[in-house]
């Protein structure tokens, strides 16, 4: 009796012991989960700080003189920007830029969406003398630029495949002999990469001393590593080349370090005076929404969203994966009562047009688009931009994401998620460059319960962190999040894969959760071992990609229906001692 008195104090003190130690495991897995974040975001910023002192050893400098003192053209400047433009002040960094081009030095700017770029160098392009080349990529951008410069009576004028012949005379007599009134030309890049008679017109008009500045718009195209690279972008090193007295502005909403250096390098301006303006939309709410495996349960969720948060027909965007659901979450957000339209590349330009207009004029709520409704839109107003399925890179999410509140009225972001939809993406983007890890960017913020969404876009720009305010859902939630231990599960993963492997077999992601399940069963786990939901084992395998745990023996070993979920091409021994055997 007294034997057994002791032995249950011993087991009450060993019950109590153990209680703490877990108590203490759960603190040190909670810092060590912190410190691998900070690891990664360390290592992230060393390449960035890497990558710029690379940049300013072979010459492209950022000068350090003050821009914003004063210059000789400031009273002249001050009147253009308020009797022409109708702008009472300047914006962040506008006065800086515009000092600097009239000094005659190239740029670079970045600034985000609607922070008011064009102004930047249409402001010198009136107080130069001479012609201000502009090239934009395209048509619809630049009709809207010369159609809006045209009615605040600055000459503007656009040599594109639709240019008349009338027009198109015109404009190169003002280019050869200096008649009539041009200030401002538009052109689109193939116009330099592919019409000998325009660029001899041009250097005409260089001779003369009559081409007062060259603008490259939405730069990051020079960039096969930025988001929308067009070949023809790369062939206006030109300019500078045949130009090189000419000032050149090279503008762009978003560019990482890498796109940065590359953009620089591509367009020859090694000594450019850069100005690099914050990502952050404070305005902007993101979240993430986990999204139904049922894609009626999804398209009654959207619509319910935009009723019930929209009910006054607020504008919007809706972002699809392929030109078919595009169609079909059209359709069917009509047959829920939103006024919906699609929009997508197969569509001829005028049916595009047509949309896009009402879509403008507030005719229509709601665009559901492909990547294809992209730049160009500068409708101020887009209250929420939703996406359907992730985008392929956090870059991308970011510019169609950031087509919302431009006028700087608050406006919401949201992604719907799941990890079904990962190899979708990642069959299309599996031969681009850094296609893959450009992905997992963006699967690793929809993964993530609990990091801020907006600090996910300083990291990936290599910006400073700043406060979100809560205006994300995991900076603005206090949800409690259950944690549990994957390590069995974990185990479980790698030997389906392992089993696949040695049979030269192949999965799908559906296959996988499968398999998972029989094996788990077949192991005989007990009730109290967690039995996760077929989505959360799909996150579970997603997450093992992303932390590179699944390695490099496992690549192409499961499929999707007919992608490829592309295993681990990345594995690094990171979560050495979590990995299981
Ligand atoms: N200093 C200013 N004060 C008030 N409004 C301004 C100022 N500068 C520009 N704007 C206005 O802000 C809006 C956005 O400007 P702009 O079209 O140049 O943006 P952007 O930076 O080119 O954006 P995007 O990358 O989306 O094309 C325009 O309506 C423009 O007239």
């Amino acid at each position: 009796m007294e034997d057994e008195e002791n032995i249950e104090e011993e087991l009450f003190l060993v019950e109590s012991q153990l209680h703490d130690i877990q108590g203490q495991i759960k603190t040190l897995l909670d810092r060590q989960e912190e410190l691998y974040e900070r690891q990664l975001q360390l290592k992230a910023l060393l390449e960035v700080s890497k990558m710029s002192r690379n940049k300013s050893n072979y010459g492209s400098s950022v000068t350090l003189e003050d821009w914003s003192g004063s210059f000789p053209w400031d009273s002249q400047a001050d009147d253009t920007r308020f009797n022409v433009f109708g702008i009472t002040s300047y914006r962040s960094n506008q006065r800086e830029i515009i000092n600097t081009v009239m000094s005659g030095k190239d740029v670079l700017v970045i600034m985000a969406a609607g922070g008011g770029k064009s102004l930047c160098y249409q402001l010198p392009a009136v107080l130069c003398n001479g012609i201000a080349l502009v090239v934009s990529p395209l048509l619809s951008l630049i009709q809207d630029q010369v159609m809006g410069l045209a009615a605040l009576g600055i000459p503007a004028y656009m040599l594109t495949s639709t240019t008349n012949k009338e027009v198109e005379k015109f404009i190169y007599r003002a280019l050869d002999k200096g008649e009539g009134e041009l200030k401002i030309l538009y052109v689109t890049p193939e116009k330099i990469s592919k019409s000998k008679r325009f660029m001899s017109k041009l250097e005409k008009c260089h001779h003369a001393g009559r081409l007062s500045l060259v603008a490259v718009d939405e730069a990051h195209c020079c960039s096969q590593w930025g988001h929308d690279f067009r070949p023809d972008y790369k062939n206006l090193g030109i300019l500078k080349i045949q130009f090189p007295s000419v000032p050149m502005i090279a503008l762009t909403a978003t560019a990482t370090s890498k796109v940065q250096m590359d953009l620089i390098e591509m367009l020859h301006i090694p000594k450019c005076v850069k100005f690099v303006s914050t990502v952050n939309r404070p305005n902007l709410f993101y979240k993430v929404y986990e999204k139904s495996p049922v894609g009626k349960v999804v398209i009654d969720e959207i619509a319910n969203f935009i009723s019930e948060s929209y009910p006054n027909n607020e504008s919007g965007i809706v972002y699809c994966f392929s030109r078919r659901e595009c169609e079909q979450v059209a359709k069917e957000l009509c047959d829920r009562g939103i006024s919906a339209e699609h929009y997508h590349a197969d569509m001829d330009i005028i049916a595009r047009e047509k949309i896009h207009m009402r879509w403008s004029q507030g005719k229509s709520q709601v665009i559901v688009g492909t990547v294809a409704f992209g730049m160009g839109i500068n409708k101020p107003d887009v209250r929420f931009v939703i996406h359907h399925s992730l985008s392929k890179s956090m870059e991308t999410y970011y510019q169609e994401s950031g087509r919302a509140g431009r006028d700087g009225l608050s406006s919401e972001c949201v992604l719907y998620y799941r990890p079904g939809d990962v190899p979708r993406q990642s069959s299309m983007v599996f031969y681009e460059n850094c296609g893959l890890q450009n992905l997992y960017d963006i699967v690793r913020y929809c993964q993530s319960k609990r990091s801020c969404r907006r600090g996910a876009f300083f990291q990936h720009f290599g910006e400073a962190l700043q406060d979100c305010n809560g205006m994300c859902d995991n900076c603005a939630s206090s949800i409690e999040l259950k944690e549990i231990d994957a390590t069995n599960h974990t185990k479980i993963v790698v030997s389906v894969l392992r089993d696949l492997k040695l049979n030269d077999q192949r999965a799908t992601l559906l296959q996988l959760v499968d398999k998972f399940k029989a094996k788990w069963k077949g192991l005989g786990y007990s009730n109290k071992d967690v039995d996760l939901k077929r989505e959360e084992i799909e996150q579970l395998i997603v997450q093992l990609i992303l932390d590179h745990v699944l390695k490099e023996e496992f690549q192409h070993t499961a499929y999707s229906t007919n992608a490829y979920v592309t295993l681990g091409p990345l594995w690094k021994p990171a979560l050495q001692g979590k990995i299981p055997d």
